[in-house]
């Protein structure tokens, strides 16, 4: 097997599924001590139909390539700005659901609670939304780990649609849980993702 794929492959391959695995059953562990097994489904794993979808095209175009442009995965400073970058996305949504705790909740809140307090401290301080913000940055990374030109552009523009459709959704909650308190807030903080305000 080492042979046919190669040294490259190899180390490619193996820091994208330690990086996949990391990333969910870490979201899984914080997820269960911060809310208790109980009230924490198989949804906290974070992985949906499309997210499946778009990691078998990362594979795809990663196989692809290694076959037919193999010059194009040995690009090392390309890959290990992708491991930085992996780690950087990490640490600041990991930061984001410490830092929020009960309020991070991978459903959206529609109805306001009484626990359910504005967070505007540590990471929220300098950025409203750190946990899109590190997954974007996290999912960008991996293909950039990979060399994986399409993907990196791809993944790019669909997690940036996903989350500008989100926070707007999101946003129109918290308004409605917070008034003014949220407005002064997001006139304030920058959302942390590209062209959202
Ligand atoms: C998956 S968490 C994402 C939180 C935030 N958008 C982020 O990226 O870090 C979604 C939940 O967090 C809550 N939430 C978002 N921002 C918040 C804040 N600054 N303070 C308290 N709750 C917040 C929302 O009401 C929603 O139920």
């Amino acid at each position: 097997m080492v042979e046919m794929l190669g040294y490259t492959a190899i180390r490619q391959l193996s820091q994208m599924i330690a990086a996949v695995a990391f990333f969910h059953s870490s979201e899984y562990v914080l997820a269960v001590s911060i809310h208790g097994r109980s009230n924490v489904t198989f949804s906290s794993l974070l992985i949906s139909k499309q997210y499946v979808l778009a990691m078998g095209f990362s594979f795809l175009e990663y196989f692809l390539e290694i076959l037919l442009l193999p010059w194009l995965k040995e690009y090392w400073w390309i890959s290990n700005t992708g491991i930085v970058l992996v780690l950087i996305g990490e640490v600041i949504r990991k930061a984001a659901i410490i830092t929020a705790d009960r309020a991070f909740t991978h459903m959206i809140r529609v109805r306001h609670e009484d626990h359910h307090e504005l967070v505007t401290h540590g990471i929220y301080r300098f950025i409203r939304h750190p946990g899109y913000s590190g997954f974007f940055i996290w999912a960008t990374a991996t293909q950039i780990m990979l060399c994986n030109p399409i993907c990196i552009v791809a993944f790019m523009v669909v997690t940036w649609r996903f989350f500008s459709t989100r926070i707007r959704y999101e946003e129109y909650y918290l308004r409605q849980f917070f008034g003014s308190q949220y407005e002064e807030y997001s006139r304030r903080v920058p959302s942390g993702l590209p062209f959202i305000k």
